[in-house]
């Protein structure tokens, strides 16, 4: 299993060293734009082999696609982050033309690949890549509902004062700061509703630091983290490398589901060895619905900025 990382910066690294740490891929790839730079990211990665005890060899190179022929699964982490005080929707400008061009050169030596979109403004670049490469639906896959659903499960343990482990959640909707939709009503603790537990209040407060989760380590980092972005990303590349069939929302292209159409929105789906193998349909309450209709109305929005 050959596994593609564009993008050899803070995210694209974390990523690489999960999915090696967690040793099920043979290969995997670093490419970015910047001499040298995946080259000795790779190498120092490759120096942590025997003190971790993994076997994935990791390769780096500075644009030369060739070395990415025949990737199984490719992930696009190239771009700018932001920084304190902006928006993701505020990159489009230029990580717009990076995803473009990146997508183009990996599909020409993997044509077979299923994409992973990482770089920001999420959803509106994995509906980019779309809408240029011609790919099917199931083999283009954004990463966004992954992440937020681990800050979700880490905000709401820390209000129960119970260990992550216990806890159960999921955030759908676009990747903003405004538009993630977590379906509080639907998380648990070790099966018991988390509302048997906290105030409506206190909910909400959880809501809203999940909702601004990146905003928040963007303004203590300076720029945005990489660490859980990593994790997420290599726990979707692990589930399509091993076909393991897992539950995980991510932003999908919709044709009619949950009444949404044209356009890339986190909605749960189960991954497998085929990408997006289903898209699963929970049931909303009409207040659940509203917030997912207005998040889709923002990422509709920010689509409309691309040039297409
Ligand atoms: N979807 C999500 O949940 C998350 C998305 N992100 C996004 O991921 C992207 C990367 O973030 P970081 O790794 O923190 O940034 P970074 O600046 O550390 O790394 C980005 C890398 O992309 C490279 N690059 C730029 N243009 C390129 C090109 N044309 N070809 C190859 N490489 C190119 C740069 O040289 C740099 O090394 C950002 O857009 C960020 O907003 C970050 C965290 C979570
Ligand atoms: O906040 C950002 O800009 C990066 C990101 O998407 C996240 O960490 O959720």
């Amino acid at each position: 299993m050959k596994v593609t990382i564009v993008g050899a910066g803070a995210v694209g690294a974390s990523c690489a060293e999960y999915i090696a740490i967690k040793n099920f891929a043979s290969d995997v790839v670093l490419v970015d734009i910047k001499e040298g730079v995946a080259e000795g990211k790779a190498m120092d990665l490759m120096q942590c082999a025997s003190l971790n005890g993994f076997d994935t060899r990791i390769s780096g190179a500075t644009n030369d696609y060739s070395k990415t022929a025949g990737s199984h699964i490719v992930v696009i982490t190239s771009g700018i982050p932001r920084k304190p005080g902006m928006t993701r929707e505020e990159l489009i400008g230029i990580n717009a033309g990076i995803v473009k061009s990146v997508t183009a050169s990996l599909l020409e030596h993997s044509p077979e690949a299923i994409v992973i979109v990482v770089s920001n403004p999420m959803d509106t670049m994995t509906y980019l890549v779309h809408k240029t490469s011609g790919l099917p639906k199931n083999r283009i896959i954004g990463m966004g509902g992954a992440l937020d659903s681990a800050r979700f499960r880490y905000r709401l343990a820390e209000a129960l004062g119970a260990p992550i482990s216990d806890v159960d959640g999921m955030v759908i909707g676009g990747h903003s700061d405004t538009g993630m939709v977590p379906l509080t009503r639907h998380a648990t603790r070790n099966s018991v509703k988390v509302s048997e537990f906290l105030s409506e209040q206190r909910l909400q407060e959880v809501e809203e630091a999940t909702k601004v989760g990146g905003a928040t380590l963007t303004k203590l980092l300076g720029t945005s983290a990489w660490y859980a972005p990593g994790a997420a990303v290599s726990a979707l590349v692990q589930a399509i490398a091993c076909d393991q069939k897992k539950l995980f929302p991510c932003s999908a292209m919709l044709n009619g589901e949950y009444g949404l159409e044209d356009l890339c929105i986190g909605v749960p789906v189960i991954l497998g060895r085929n990408g997006i193998e289903r898209i699963v349909e929970v049931d909303l309450n009409a207040d659940e619905k509203a917030k997912m209709k207005d998040s889709a109305e923002g990422v509709s929005k920010t689509n409309a900025l691309l040039e297409l």
